[in-house]
């Protein structure tokens, strides 16, 4: 069980979990990630993402970008969600079991919008069940090695090709982040190898440290600067018949999202 200190390995989304502290089992996290699903869909069809059909609209809701974020276990991808969502660095970790969700709500540009963390278990034999509610849905990729981790690392392509069987479209943003950056002495991945890996996978390299927020990339700027490229995907727009039903237009697409 967890003492207090501990970082509620399961769920610390507030609208689905009676107690932060309780131990799951499989069945119950994937239930849970049917639920977190389900309660994402129905607001983005609140605020604006469903194609074609004409609706009324409850009360306005925010917006909800789903961002997973996965690798090798051990690299920190519990004290990364964790940093951003609580704003420290938690105290114990446990190995996640299938996934943990966070969330927060951030307001840009005057939209208040909820950042919602999936944060994957790297364990296979925790995560097998759960892949394809990882993937559904999907806004945003975070991959995490540890950079005092050289097999962390060669990990990468291994869940890059993940992400491609899952069939997540070329255009969802993707970042790459290397934690641990702290552990100075013990670093085994050299950034410039890091550059080109995510060059060649055209994405934009994050080093940062869940542990010290004050070295290299704040974990805050890395997932607001994600938040801000999906907000200006702005993937649909609003417009109001007459019947004061409200219409949904998806709105062009650019051929090709730059993430350099
Ligand atoms: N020094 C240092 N240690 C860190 C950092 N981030 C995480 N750790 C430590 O690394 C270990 C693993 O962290 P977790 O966040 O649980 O790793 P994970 O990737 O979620 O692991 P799984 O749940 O098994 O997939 C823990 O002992 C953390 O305290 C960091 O930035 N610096």
């Amino acid at each position: 069980m967890f003492s207090l200190n501990s970082v509620p390995k399961t769920t610390t989304c507030t609208h689905l979990s009676a107690s932060p502290f309780l131990r799951l089992t499989l069945g119950r996290v994937r239930r849970m990630a049917s639920e977190m699903e389900s309660s994402l869909e129905a607001s983005f069809t609140s605020s604006g993402a469903v194609s074609g059909a004409s609706v009324f609209l409850p009360p306005a809701r925010s917006r909800i970008f789903k961002i997973i974020v996965i690798g090798d276990s051990n690299v920190g991808k519990t004290c990364l969600t964790y940093r951003f969502c609580a704003g420290r660095f938690p105290d114990r970790t446990e190995a996640t079991i299938g996934v943990d969700f966070r969330e927060r709500a951030v307001e840009i540009d005057g939209e208040r919008i909820k950042i919602q963390l999936w944060d994957t278990a790297g364990q296979e034999r925790f995560r097998k069940s759960m892949v394809q509610h990882y993937y559904r849905n999907v806004h945003a990729v975070v991959f995490v090695y540890d950079m005092t981790n050289m097999a962390s690392f060669h990990s990468l392509p291994s869940w890059i090709e993940e992400c491609k069987q899952h069939l997540l479209a070329s255009d969802i943003p993707r970042i790459l982040v290397g934690n641990k950056c702290d552990l100075r002495s013990a670093i085994q991945v050299p950034t410039d190898l890091a550059q080109k890996f995510a060059d060649t996978h055209s994405m934009p390299l994050f080093e940062t440290s869940a542990k010290n927020p004050n070295d290299n990339d704040h974990v805050e700027a890395i997932f607001m600067t994600l938040a801000h490229k999906l907000k200006s995907h702005k993937p649909l727009m609003l417009s109001q018949p007459p019947d004061n039903g409200i219409t949904l237009k998806p709105e062009p697409k650019p051929a090709m999202t730059c993430w350099c």
